[in-house]
Formats: structure tokens, C-alpha cells, sequence
């Protein structure tokens, strides 16, 4: 079946909303809600593509987008391309222009509307951060809080607890002053052998754990929070998306200081590595801010970072 290469916005306003539209009852995946947007057309550019779909729809001029996530998916019916961008300035109100519903909604109740089977990374994507932040190892907790508290100020709101010089105990007994102290200011994501069970946060697997869940699947969960992975390669992206989790890292982009003589996968592989698999992806290994926009070009989420982010 020849893949329909198809156009669609994760549309934001300045209030943080997304915008989502009603496919008509007679159109293929008719009656779910979409993302707006529309078939690609032979030898048209993407932006363009973009640009005409949302004028045509809803009657807004794009002014600033950019690549958000790039996903295919086989319908028994029809194989599809979405390749979705994030749209944040448009000229014009929004509005239905064919007639379908339009509505604006906060990025955490998009789980409450039925989307077609391709969309849940899209869902994903759409409510995950440009930048996710791994805790440096820190002996001295003072210091740690205190980098928090910096980090918050910067408006980095997706946090990995990873303290690998502590012990399980210690690790734990951390958490708890960490959640007692930042709780809900953080999405957070805690690493260990067991999913956390603090209500809200999430569980960050090691490349091994995935290796290891591969053969046995997951535990049951009983935190609402995020599903990560760590992947190194194109077999631990395969797993990670068997497996189900939310969003995977994908490491070394480029030699790091902690690591400055193992090679780093470059962008080009690291580009063709997210197109393989149908989740968000941030790279990891060499990541500063500045990276953002090469990190968008090459289909990431954004970026991940230990020293480079704190
Ligand atoms: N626009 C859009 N299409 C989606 C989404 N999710 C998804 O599976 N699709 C599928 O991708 C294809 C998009 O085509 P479309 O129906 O929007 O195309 P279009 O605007 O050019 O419409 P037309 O075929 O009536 O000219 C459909 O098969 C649709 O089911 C989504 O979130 N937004
Ligand atoms: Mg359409």
C-alpha cells in the first residue's frame, strides 16, 4: 500500500491550549478528533503543505512552526505519514472553516477525547517538554536543591532523579525529601527495579531493564506518571516500542565531557534511528539549548541533558 504522506498541526495559543478538530462521520477515521491538517501534495514542500492545510481548514495564516514528531502507521485500510509540526504563531481565529468542530483544550485533557489509533504519540508529544533534565550525581544535597530550584527558575519542568552513587536506600529516602520539597512543581521520573508508586511519577528504564522486561513485560504500574527508556541503537528503540513506554533518550548524540572519546552516533544516524520508531524521542550526550533547533530538525521532541541542562 503506498504511505499517504499527510500535513498535521499541534496547534498552541499563547494560554498553553491546543487546538483539535472533529473528523466528519463520513471521512476515514470519521467521527474521532484529529490534529487538523491534510494530504501532502506532489512536489509541494512540507511547510508549504502545512501552510495551505490549516488556511484551508480553519482559516489561519502560520507565522512560527516547526517539526514536532514524524510517525507512520499501517490502518487495514490505508498507510499513512504523519508528520506533525508545532505551530505557534498563526494569523486569524480559528474557527472551522469546513464546517467541523473546533475546540481548544488544555495539553493534559487531550486523554479525554478518542483520537484515531495513530494519534496516542502524537498525544504524547504534544504534552511532553522541549527539555528534560537528568540530575548530575550531587554528595551534597544542599547543592542539589539549590540546582531545583535554578532549574525551575529556567523552566525546565521534566525531571530524571538519577543519583547513581546513592544506594537503594539512600536513593529512596531521597526521593521522598525530593517529592516533599518539589512534589508536583516537577514531572518526575525515578529510576530502580520497581515502578514508583508516588501517584504523578514516573519510572525511567535502564537500556538493561528494557533487555530484561523484553522476555518478561512489564510489571503492573501503579503511578499515573511517565514511561521512559534508554536507548542506544535501533534494537533498544524496537524494544522500548513494544514495550509501550511514553518516550524513549536516545545516547550519545555527540562525545560528552564524562565520555570524550566515545564517538557519539552523529546527527545523521541519530536522525535516521527516530525515524524508525513511532514515539517521542529526546537525544541525549553532548545537549546543550543551543542544540534545540538541529535537535528539532532531525525529528526529536528536544533535548536531554545532565551538566548541559543544570
Ligand atoms: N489530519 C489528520 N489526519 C489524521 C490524523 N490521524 C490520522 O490517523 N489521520 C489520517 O490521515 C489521513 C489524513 O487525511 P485527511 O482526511 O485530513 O486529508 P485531507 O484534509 O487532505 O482531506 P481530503 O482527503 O478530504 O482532501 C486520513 O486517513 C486520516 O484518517 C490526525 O490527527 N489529523
Ligand atoms: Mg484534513
Amino acid at each position: 500500500m503506498k504511505r499517504i504522506h499527510v500535513m498535521a498541526a499541534v496547534i498552541r495559543n499563547a494560554a498553553g491550549q491546543i487546538l483539535i478538530a472533529k473528523r466528519p462521520d463520513d471521512a476515514h477515521q470519521g467521527g474521532l478528533w484529529e490534529f487538523p491538517g491534510g494530504k501532502l501534495e506532489t512536489d509541494e514542500d512540507r511547510a508549504t503543505g502545512l501552510r495551505r492545510e490549516l488556511l484551508e481548514e480553519l482559516g489561519i495564516s502560520v507565522t512560527q512552526a516547526r517539526p514536532l514528531i514524524d510517525i507512520r502507521h499501517d490502518y487495514p485500510d490505508k498507510s499513512v505519514r504523519l508528520d506533525v509540526w508545532l505551530v505557534t504563531g498563526f494569523n486569524g481565529e480559528a474557527h472551522g472553516a469546513e464546517g467541523q468542530p473546533v475546540c481548544w483544550v488544555a495539553p493534559s485533557e487531550l486523554g479525554n477525547y478518542s483520537f484515531p489509533a495513530a494519534n496516542a504519540p502524537i498525544v504524547q508529544a504534544a504534552q511532553l517538554p522541549e527539555r528534560y533534565l537528568i540530575t548530575p550525581d550531587m554528595a551534597d544535597e544542599g547543592a542539589l536543591f539549590a540546582g531545583l530550584e535554578q532549574t525551575l527558575e529556567n523552566g525546565i519542568r521534566l525531571v530524571q532523579l538519577r543519583q547513581t552513587q546513592l544506594a537503594e536506600r539512600e536513593y529512596r529516602a531521597l526521593t521522598e525529601r525530593v517529592l516533599a520539597r518539589f512534589g508536583e512543581r516537577f514531572d518526575w521520573l525515578l529510576k530502580g527495579n520497581e515502578p514508583p508508586e508516588y501517584p504523578g511519577v514516573g519510572w525511567h528504564l535502564t537500556a538493561r531493564q528494557l533487555h530484561e522486561l523484553g522476555s518478561h513485560g512489564l510489571p503492573p504500574r501503579s503511578s499515573t506518571g511517565w514511561l521512559a527508556a534508554s536507548c542506544h541503537n535501533a534494537e533498544e528503540l524496537s524494544l522500548a516500542q513494544q514495550l509501550g513506554v511514553d518516550f524513549v533518550t536516545l545516547s550519545p548524540v555527540l562525545p560528552t565531557p564524562s565520555h570524550p572519546d566515545a564517538a557519539g552516533l552523529g546527527w545523521e544516524a541519530a536522525q535516521a534511528l527516530i525515524g524508525s520508531i513511532n514515539k517521542p524521542v529526546y537525544l541525549l550526550g553532548g545537549m546543550s539549548p543551543e542544540r534545540l533547533s538541529e535537535a528539532f530538525d532531525a525529528g526529536a521532541q528536544g533535548i536531554a541533558g545532565i551538566r548541559g541542562l543544570f
